[in-house]
């Protein structure tokens, strides 16, 4: 199949259960982050320690905000049964006690990266997009409809996907991570697909008319572009493209040298720039 084939023009009529279904799965074929320069580079073992190092610290900042963004969306949701279902998106995430959950797990990954605790968790070393791009992502969920709301969740269709290939690559590919410091995605592959069902079908229910299909779509196209924004952040500030060689760091992100956010160890050259 064509991978131009997602242009359509916007619907008048409205779509079947089962064609907007496919529209929505030919929106992640075509726009989610499977496909960024950088996530093909994570695994592909194309990164240095530094590079993988800046995507995790970054990340942190979306991991940190997912259970902010459903907490907002849970206090919308006027069924006691959706709360219920919802509710376990925060656990996932905060666990039921102190050490447990998927924030705790994203900072093993940092921890094993050699990355101060302090440092990530404080964020204030992110790049001012990933910001921008998760700030965008919380206000969308708490200003649209809880219909564009929902939808926007499902990228989550499609992240078991990517987390297999890039789990599999990085095991492979790099030697500073392992399976203990991943760990974060094993739970991932069961609580993404349970919750992307949940979603799909709240969105096949209550997305009838086509203007309601249509901003579902559109959801699903603005949560791609967070995501997609994310890494094109991480592209422009550490890796670069072409004859712009190794990228250009933002002042004040990890990684500049400007006011503390100097790379510690190895990563420095004579200058208090970036070694390559
Ligand atoms: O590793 C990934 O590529 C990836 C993607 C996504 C996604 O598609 O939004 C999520 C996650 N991971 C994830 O771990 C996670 O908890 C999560 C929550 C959500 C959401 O929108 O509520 N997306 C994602």
């Amino acid at each position: 199949m064509s991978l131009s084939f997602e242009n359509h023009p916007d619907l008048v009529e409205p779509l079947s259960v089962e064609a907007l279904e496919a529209r929505l799965r030919e929106v992640g074929e075509t726009r989610y982050h499977h496909r960024h320069p950088f996530q093909l580079m994570l695994q592909n073992g194309e990164l240095d320690k530094r590079q993988v190092q800046a995507w995790a610290l970054n990340r942190y900042y979306y991991q940190a905000m997912i259970p902010i963004k459903d907490a907002s969306l849970m206090a919308r949701l006027d069924d006691p049964e959706l709360r219920r279902t919802w509710r376990s998106r925060l656990v996932d995430h905060d666990g039921e006690a102190p050490g447990e959950g998927g924030i705790e797990r994203w900072l093993k990954l940092t921890d094993g990266l050699g990355l101060s605790r302090e440092l990530v968790v404080s964020t204030r070393g992110i790049l001012p997009a990933t910001r921008f791009a998760v700030e965008a992502y919380t206000h969308f969920v708490r200003d649209r409809t809880l219909l564009e709301a929902i939808a926007s969740s499902l990228t989550e269709l499609f992240s078991p996907m990517v987390i297999g290939q890039r789990v599999r690559g990085m095991l492979e590919h790099y030697d500073f991570v392992s399976r203990e410091t991943l760990a974060y995605f094993e739970p991932r592959l069961t609580q993404a697909p349970r919750d992307a069902e949940m979603a799909l079908d709240y969105v096949k229910r209550h997305a009838v008319r086509a203007d309601q299909q249509q901003a579902v779509i559109d959801a699903l196209r603005f949560k791609c572009s967070v995501l997609w924004a994310m890494l094109d952040a991480l592209q422009h500030a550490y890796v670069g493209s072409g004859s712009e060689g190794s990228g250009q760091v933002p002042p004040g992100a990890w990684g500049s040298g400007v006011e503390g956010q100097e790379i510690e160890g190895d990563g420095l050259n004579d200058h208090g720039g970036l070694a390559r």
